[in-house]
């Protein structure tokens, strides 16, 4: 279980928008995210990754405080263990596919099994400038989860993905959380490509 209730103040142009989440995410769930642009839906999940701290809050994973503002509690990102799909996808330009998931873990059994799931076996020697967007997106997914995390944060994983592959890759997806009990969050515009999927939704506004 992840309980989050958190305060942060969003730097806008007019003025300040303080965004307020107070929220429960059982083990193995999945949440979908949306809601207007600008309205606080990555710096949500940067929060629950700890690469920005809210004013306020309580951040715990089963019984692991992850940040409590009061006690002045706040672990590390490293030691959240969590992938994080960003948006940008933030490759390592002079990393291969297979050096991206290299990095990550050192089990090559499970990294080729990502391999197979994300359909990039065949272009593992390849570097991310010589693959097409929804390669690089695929890869970006890939890396998020080589380090097998309990909780899995997505910013718009699917955008570049047509729709055949988004739907084979949705459906191992949804196996492999399942199989490795991660939770998992998802912002996306498109909320409906999730459903089959998300079993829980938070709109944002
Ligand atoms: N570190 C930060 N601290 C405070 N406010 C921030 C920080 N980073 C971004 N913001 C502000 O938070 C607001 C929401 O941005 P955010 O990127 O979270 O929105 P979003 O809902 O993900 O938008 P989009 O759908 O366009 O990606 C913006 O006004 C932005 O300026």
């Amino acid at each position: 279980m992840i309980s989050i209730n958190i305060e942060k103040k969003l730097k806008a142009y007019h003025g300040q928008q303080v965004l307020h989440i107070d929220k429960q995410f059982a083990t193995g769930s999945v949440t979908k995210i949306h809601g207007p642009s600008g309205s606080g839906k990555t710096t949500f999940l940067k929060v629950i990754a700890g690469l920005i701290s809210p004013e306020k809050g309580i951040i715990k994973v089963d019984n692991e405080t992850w940040f409590n503002s009061e006690a002045k509690v706040s672990l590390s990102t490293q030691k959240r263990n969590i992938g994080f799909v960003f948006q940008q996808y933030a490759l390592f330009p002079n990393m291969t596919v297979r050096q991206h998931l290299e990095y990550a873990t050192g089990d090559e059994k499970w990294i080729n099994k990502l391999l197979l799931l994300g359909k990039l076996e065949s272009l593992q020697t390849h570097k991310p400038d010589y693959l097409s967007g929804g390669q690089q997106q695929r890869l970006a997914i890939l890396r998020a989860l080589a380090t097998k995390p309990r909780l899995l944060l997505m910013d718009e994983p699917f955008s570049a993905l047509d729709a055949k592959m988004k739907t084979e890759l949705m459906a191992e997806l949804k196996t492999l959380s399942k199989e490795l009990k991660i939770t998992t969050i998802i912002v996306s515009h498109n909320p409906q490509e999730l459903d089959g999927w998300a079993d829980e939704e938070i709109v944002f506004s």
